[in-house]
């Protein structure tokens, strides 16, 4: 019987990231980022879950007058945003929509502090960006699942998990558990390259959420998937955060998506990207239907509108 049949979550091949830090230095990588790193806890580990976790006031995350030039001063200069701002309440679903290389992700780094802001402040649950990272306050899906390939699904979900010190029982109860949520179970000592990309990125989210974490970042995390995929991801995410109260910025190319998944929609300008208008959406608990509804058409022709400057709400 095969390491896989058994459901034996050992790795393919000795683990070289045995260093927590180094751990982290694989995560990073895999958010396609590179930061400076972060000593994981030392003493108590840290809690998972929500039983217990004091309701903390104010916003998820807060941006104000946030402006982003990369290369300052040099030939190659680009101002990515100029004076955002932008307020996530707790529990809701802000997805981010504009044209390309309008700073969609660069905000979204911002907020995670992969990147510094050149001016304005970003605060997230009431904390710096830095500091918010450095208690692993959220978690990150990109278009990228970015899965470690030598490591069982289990494994890769483990990761943060390992980054907060939980023990060897604990990390494998709580991936256990992540792993049924997005319905993966029967994959847990399985390898990313054995799985579909639609499984692959269900991974990639069960490893974002492990941590519960109060505030989701994601950018573009279905896109690359096949339309039913990708309708099936949606509902299931819309699950698990309604189900957690997780707070959740969201990037994405899809009007149709940003409107279905969102308690409001952010419009930006092209570079550099401003908010040019904000969409209410109130499409209520998401059934077979909404799909199929007036008010879900009727976001998606506001937002339409919102992104071509047609709207009767965009700033003269
Ligand atoms: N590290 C960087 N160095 C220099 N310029 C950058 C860097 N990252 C992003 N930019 C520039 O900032 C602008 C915004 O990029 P960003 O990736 O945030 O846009 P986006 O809206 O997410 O684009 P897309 O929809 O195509 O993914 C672009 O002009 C991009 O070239």
């Amino acid at each position: 019987m095969t390491e896989m049949e058994t459901g034996a979550v050992t790795d393919r091949t000795p683990d070289a990231v045995t260093d927590p830090v180094q751990v982290e230095a694989v995560v990073d990588r895999a958010a396609g980022a590179v930061v400076d790193r972060v000593t994981p806890r030392r003493g108590r580990p840290a809690q998972v879950g929500r039983p217990g976790r004091p309701v903390e006031p104010g916003p998820a995350v807060e941006l104000t007058g946030v402006t982003k030039v990369f290369n300052p001063g040099r030939p190659d200069e680009v101002t990515a945003l100029r004076g955002v701002d932008l307020t996530v309440g707790r529990g809701e679903f802000v997805s981010l929509i504009g044209p390309s290389g309008c700073g969609k992700s660069t905000l979204l780094r911002l907020v995670a502090d992969l990147v510094p802001a050149t001016g304005g402040t970003v605060r997230v649950a009431d904390r710096s960006a830095r500091q918010a990272r450095r208690e692993l306050a959220y978690g990150i899906a990109f278009q990228q699942a970015g899965l470690l390939d030598w490591r069982t699904v289990t494994r890769n979900v483990e990761l943060p998990l390992e980054l907060r010190g939980l023990s060897r029982r604990d990390r494998r109860t709580k991936a256990r558990e992540m792993l049924d949520l997005v319905g993966l179970a029967d994959f847990a000592g399985h390898y990313p390259d054995q799985l579909s990309g639609g499984m692959q990125q269900r991974v990639a989210i069960a490893r974002a959420l492990a941590v519960d974490p109060p505030l989701l970042l994601m950018d573009e995390p279905f896109g690359a998937l096949d339309e039913m995929t990708r309708e099936r991801l949606q509902d299931e995410l819309l699950r698990i955060c309604a189900g957690k109260g997780t707070s959740t910025v969201f990037v994405t190319h899809s009007i149709p998506e940003a409107v279905y998944l969102s308690d409001r929609v952010v419009v930006m300008s092209a570079r550099p990207g401003r908010i040019v208008e904000i969409v209410d959406v109130a499409l209520g608990e998401r059934t077979e239907a909404t799909r199929q509804s007036n008010a879900f058409f009727a976001g998606i022709t506001r937002v339409r509108q919102a992104l071509r400057g047609t709207s009767p709400e965009a700033p003269a």
